[in-house]
């Protein structure tokens, strides 16, 4: 709250900054707190450094020998601490004078990470509810100081006075404020009970709530983390730790990993979502340093494959931010984040090894997860492959299921490709995977590292067609008319026909088409309408020798057999638009313009067709 001297040097005026506290105060309750309600975090925060302070001076005092009340009875907030107290020369220096704290100063420099605050700004936020902050205080450190009350305002002007030994007979610190009308909603007893329990229910000092009706006061937080207390077996802890989570985190975990990590002074759980969340969403965890609670949404503690699960925790030493509502990204926060993937990484390796049922569970919920992880992770690969689902001709199987059943397994590069030929590849005894999704088509081939007596191998077009037989020549010719008008029907579209058979008899055609190849095909459409230019040029150069489409027809089937007999050529044109119409369809690739409009028209063609034969 001090604005600076001017000092003026030999040479003529050297002015200092003046600061304008109202704006200053507007600055942080716009872009730094995300609500006013951070009062009570920053004044709970102070109390519990100059409690910390305090043990430090006093180590031998035991851990609830000195604590905070919160008093609050609708016309003022108080927070009372039996921390370190203040001089008046430490309020002139770090109260009184914004930017400064007793946090960060040279001589405890080593203690720094005992603290939560270091900015010298949280007191500010108390301007987000009130006009003036009122501190009576007394130091432990100079016990026969007399006590010194400070009253900041809004407006930057503060005043201090000491006050008699008796005003305030032992060391601590006492905050007042007396809430502006329109702070109502954070200030309200029942309000400033509630906010004291959501900071501050994990804090290590006994923390008591009074509303000034003369009743027993609350306990702000009766007990210590669930991950603390004393259970009689490992079953009690556990299913506590489970309930602990679902009262914090609204849903009921599918496991409960117990976090430990002594060198950060770091203990928590990471609670196992039971429902699958998109790869990639990465989850808000609750985080407390020292006990505060300073984020309910802290993403950055974990790596982004751990979108499974989320956390509530509480560090010894990391860094909040200026905000207190994320963490300051430096070398520990790494490590941390590390050392909790490896928690994450050993809790899946236990569960492989020893619980299959909640394995086959947690696979089945949180697959894409794991397959994000085995791509990178070795021992997550070895450990999980076989157990992962994938979709097959068998319909979704683990792969250990699966190569089980085919010594070969094949897998496509695309998911379209798989809907061409899953049925006929199954017919034909095929075992082929679904390689199309993210991931998939790279695990698949990472088997035989696991299973080395399974063969993997991508399906190339070949494969299939020695499944697709040669009709006999008398079947071929008498349907080679059929075959040739077919043809020309599809030549718009690139696109050859062949009959053959093969199983199931059910399927009428199968469309053998690749991606590539429909590119290739797209391309040299667009460079025969720019022919001439320089974008037509380019794209002729480009060209490649690109196989064609193919739509097969199978001869087993009846509607087949009958179409390739029709000798009205206008019918059997359109016989031929819709078996390639329903065979583009079945691969559920993104149909072109002139499919589409192809399909329409030869669906409305064949119904005026049965409707002129019903007539
Ligand atoms: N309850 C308290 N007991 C003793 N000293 C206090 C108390 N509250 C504030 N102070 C003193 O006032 C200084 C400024 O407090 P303020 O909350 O503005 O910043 P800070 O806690 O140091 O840092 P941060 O901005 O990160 O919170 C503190 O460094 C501390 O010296």
């Amino acid at each position: 709250m001090t604005l600076p001297h001017a000092r003026v040097s030999a040479d003529g005026a050297d002015r200092t900054f003046q600061v304008d506290l109202r704006g200053l105060v507007d600055l942080l309750s716009h872009h730094l707190y995300s609500s006013p309600r951070v009062y009570l975090r920053e004044l709970l925060q102070n109390a519990v450094d100059a409690l910390t302070a305090r043990h430090g001076l006093e180590p031998g005092a035991p851990a609830d020998a000195f604590g905070i009340r919160v008093y609050a009875d609708g016309s003022v907030v108080r927070v009372e601490d039996d921390g370190v107290g203040l001089t008046e020369a430490d309020v002139h220096t770090f109260l009184a004078t914004i930017g400064r704290s007793s946090k960060r100063a040279d001589q405890v420099a080593e203690q720094r990470a005992d603290f939560i605050g270091q900015f010298g700004i949280g007191l500010l936020s108390c301007f987000l509810v009130a006009d003036e902050i009122h501190v009576v205080s007394r130091s432990a450190r100079t016990p026969d100081a007399p006590a010194v009350e400070w009253r900041g305002r809004g407006d930057g002007s503060y005043s201090v006075r000491t006050l008699p030994t008796t005003a305030r007979p032992r060391p601590g610190t006492t905050v007042t404020l007396t809430p502006r009308a329109d702070s109502a909603e954070w200030t309200r007893p029942v309000h400033v009970l509630s906010l004291a329990r959501h900071f501050g229910s994990l804090l290590r000092h006994p923390v008591t709530f009074d509303d000034g009706t003369g009743g027993p006061g609350a306990a702000v937080n009766p007990e210590p983390a669930p991950w603390a207390r004393a259970y009689p077996t490992p079953g009690a802890r556990s299913r506590a730790l489970a309930a602990y989570g679902e009262e914090i985190l609204g849903f009921t975990p599918l496991d409960t990993i117990d976090l430990d990590l002594p060198a950060v002074g770091l203990k928590g759980i990471a609670c196992v979502l039971p429902e699958a969340v998109p790869a990639g969403r990465r989850h808000g965890h609750r985080v407390h340093v020292k006990g505060m609670l300073l984020s309910e949404r802290a993403e950055e503690i974990l790596p982004e494959w751990a979108f499974f699960v989320r956390c509530v925790l509480d560090a010894e030493s990391l860094r909040p931010t200026a905000s207190r509502e994320s963490l300051y990204e430096d070398d520990t926060l790494a490590a941390v984040r590390d050392a909790l993937a490896e928690r994450l990484r050993a809790w899946i390796a236990r569960t492989a090894a020893s619980d299959p049922d909640l394995l086959g569970r947690f696979l089945q919920t949180h697959h894409l997860a794991v397959k994000s992880l085995a791509v990178h992770d070795d021992e997550i690969l070895r450990m999980l492959l076989p157990w992962l689902p994938f979709e097959t001709t068998d319909g979704h199987a683990t792969l250990d299921e699966f190569a089980r059943a085919h010594r070969t397994v094949l897998v496509t590069a695309s998911v379209e490709e798989f809907r061409q030929v899953a049925a006929i590849a199954a017919a034909a005894g095929l075992g082929v995977v679904n390689g199309g999704y993210t991931y998939d088509r790279e695990l698949v081939h990472r088997l035989p590292e696991i299973r080395p007596e399974v063969a993997v191998a991508d399906l190339d077009p070949g494969t299939l067609t020695a499944h697709l037989d040669p009709v006999d020549r008398e079947t071929e010719l008498a349907a080679a008319a059929y075959l040739a008008l077919a043809r020309d029907a599809l030549a718009v579209f690139d696109c050859d026909v062949a009959l053959r058979t093969f199983q199931p008899a059910s399927a009428p055609a199968l469309l053998l088409d690749s991606r590539e190849a429909r590119h290739e095909r797209t391309r040299s459409q667009l460079a025969r309408e720019q022919q001439g230019g320089v974008w037509g040029d380019i794209l002729g150069h480009l060209r490649q020798e690109a196989p064609r489409a193919q739509l097969i027809l199978n001869q087993l089937n009846p509607l087949v057999r009958t179409a390739v007999t029709i000798d009205e050529p206008e019918l059997a044109r359109t016989s031929a638009e819709a078996l390639y119409g329903q065979a583009a369809m079945l691969s559920r690739r993104p149909l072109r313009p002139a499919e589409s409009s192809l399909i329409n028209r030869s669906f409305l063609d064949l119904l005026a067709h049965a409707l002129r034969k019903d007539s």
